[in-house]
């Protein structure tokens, strides 16, 4: 870890979140395939490491991949079958995840939408993305979200959002505002971005002073390659966890007051002036 923020005087909270990011493969329009590896690698995260986690991330569409042609047919239905398998899981281990993102069919098309389960199994929140990427047609197969990802985790304020999502600072800071200190950010975020994904990351960190938990997917599907290199970044930018170019676990303890330090260090929320920008 970096400089010791200490001096501060901010008390904060003394919560810790033990967060568990499952960097993964996902075979492109083979769901089943992909809800089995997702199972098998949230068993090892909640029993390979040193300490069970407190949060498991998954990365984005892990169901399906970026299948869009036959998108609606394979995408869940109402969120089924991924609540069962994630509320099960959940309440079995009693650990809380954000379920990465889904393909979701509703009765409008398909969503690309994150659920959360708590540890009981219930489900307490979503997010659907709501910027949707130009760049791979996202906008002619997916249907965009309408709301913010809030969601409160073990009592803690937290944010979430979705790849691209990260390329739009006013939601981050929103989020901020309202009192996220950790940042979910499931992806598919392809090479040759390497820097942006990187820069991006801890820029959204650094500036909003919060945790950034991001869980990007490795492999390759129709020849895009997915570098992985998923990132675990502290309020002040050190990065405390990052993943190569293969499946991994990585894990890190994020300390909640943290956050309150880096922020009484460099009140940044303090100084902002939105009257003026
Ligand atoms: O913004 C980028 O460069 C990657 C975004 C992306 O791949 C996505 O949102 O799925």
């Amino acid at each position: 870890m970096g400089e010791n923020h200490s001096n501060s005087g901010a008390k904060g909270n003394e919560k810790r979140m033990k967060v568990a990011v499952i960097q993964m493969d996902v075979s492109i329009g083979e769901p089943e395939r992909n809800r089995e590896r997702a199972l098998a690698r949230m068993e090892e995260a909640v029993n390979g490491g040193a300490e069970k986690p407190d949060v498991l991330v998954l990365p984005e569409m892990w169901n399906t991949g970026y299948s869009l042609e036959n998108i609606e047919e394979i995408a869940d239905a109402n969120g089924e079958p991924t609540h069962a398998m994630m509320s099960a899981f959940a309440a079995k281990h009693g650990v809380n995840v954000v379920a990465g993102s889904v393909a979701n069919r509703t009765e409008g098309g398909v969503n690309n939408t994150i659920f959360v389960y708590d540890r009981t199994g219930a489900r307490t929140s979503e997010y659907s993305k709501i910027h949707l990427f130009r760049l791979m047609e996202e906008e002619k197969y997916l249907k965009q979200g309408g709301e913010l990802g809030r969601l409160v985790v073990d009592g803690e304020a937290a944010g979430m959002m979705v790849c691209y999502d990260i390329r739009f600072p006013e939601l981050t800071r929103r989020l901020a505002l309202d009192g996220a200190k950790v940042l979910f950010v499931p992806a598919q975020w392809p090479k040759p971005r390497l820097h942006h994904w990187r820069t991006l990351l801890l820029a959204r960190a650094i500036e909003n002073q919060m945790f950034v938990v991001a869980c990007n997917r490795v492999g390759v599907s129709r020849g895009t390659e997915f570098f992985g290199n998923s990132m675990i970044i502290s309020p002040w930018g050190d990065v405390l966890a990052e993943g190569g170019e293969e499946e991994t676990i990585l894990r890190a303890t994020l300390d909640l007051a943290e956050a309150d330090r880096v922020r009484g260090t460099i009140p940044v929320f303090q100084d902002r002036r939105p009257e003026l920008y």
